[in-house]
């Protein structure tokens, strides 16, 4: 396998606080990669270096290979990197399909400038369906945005996370705020596109990371103090006795 995301030597303070310690991980080609950390461990603080709302003090990240650590966040997306939640980027007055089909129209006009605009109309809507169709909204194509659930926004925002065909999908807290029934249709989700894609998952739900995850690293005051499968993980005595304490 390839790596597909390096981060090296990372470290970002806020003050006195190392949010950010030295930390380095990489996520290979297709691997599902979560990384899973107590409150205030610093994974917010990781995903915004990652999308460039923040810069590190010092160390390097490279995606394909490329070094992006001072690259502006708008450029980010371009290169092939997408976010999803935390960041509201469902437009609630329009239809579910209308939001999907206005992601595949921002990801065309940067690799299809010169489709004519009536075949691309009519083919956004049927691609849209398709997406739709594989988070399981298909027949909420044509509702208000605002009239679905909350569980059903995070599959639109999925779709939205597809529609822009991204070589890493970013999964910020994908379980965050779901209930039972809901987060198990989100882990069959996840689960279908694992292995499709390449993703790196931050997430506190535990059921969800070891169920999906292929490796898990785990962040404790900015650094990462392992990295492995699910199996190694559980096993690791250093992260029992930092974060799994209580569970073990
Ligand atoms: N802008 C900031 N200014 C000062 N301190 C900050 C700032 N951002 C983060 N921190 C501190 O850095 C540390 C890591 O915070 P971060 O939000 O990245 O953790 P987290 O793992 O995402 O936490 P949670 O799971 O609770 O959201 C914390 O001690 C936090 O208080």
């Amino acid at each position: 396998m390839s790596v597909l995301l390096d981060i090296s030597g990372l470290n970002k303070s806020f003050g006195g606080i190392k949010a950010t310690d030295n930390l380095s991980l990489s996520v290979e080609q297709g691997e599902l990669h979560a990384v899973i950390g107590p409150n205030g461990a610093g994974k917010t603080t990781l995903i915004s270096q990652l999308t460039g709302m923040q810069f590190p003090d010092s160390g390097t990240v490279r995606f394909k290979g490329q070094d992006i650590t001072g690259m502006a966040a708008h450029k980010r997306p371009h290169l092939g990197i997408a976010r999803s939640f935390q960041i509201t980027s469902l437009i609630m007055q329009m239809s579910v399909l209308d939001n999907v089909a206005l992601a595949l129209q921002a990801r065309d006009g940067h690799s299809f400038r010169f489709l004519r605009p009536a075949r691309s109309a009519h083919s956004l809507r049927e691609r849209g369906r398709a997406l739709l169709d594989r988070v399981g909204l298909l027949e909420k194509a044509d509702a208000p945005t605002a009239a679905l659930s909350h569980g059903e926004h995070r599959r639109m925002e999925i779709a939205i996370a597809l529609a822009s065909e991204a070589d890493l999908m970013l999964l910020d807290e994908p379980m965050a705020g779901l209930g039972a029934q809901e987060s198990t249709e989100m882990i069959e989700l996840l689960r279908a596109l694992k292995g499709k894609h390449t993703i790196l998952l931050i997430e506190h739900d535990m059921d969800a990371v070891f169920a999906l995850a292929d490796r898990i690293s785990v962040l404790v005051y900015g650094h990462i103090i392992a990295t492995g499968t699910p199996s190694e993980i559980r096993e690791n005595d250093a992260v029992q006795h930092a974060y799994l304490g209580e569970e073990a």
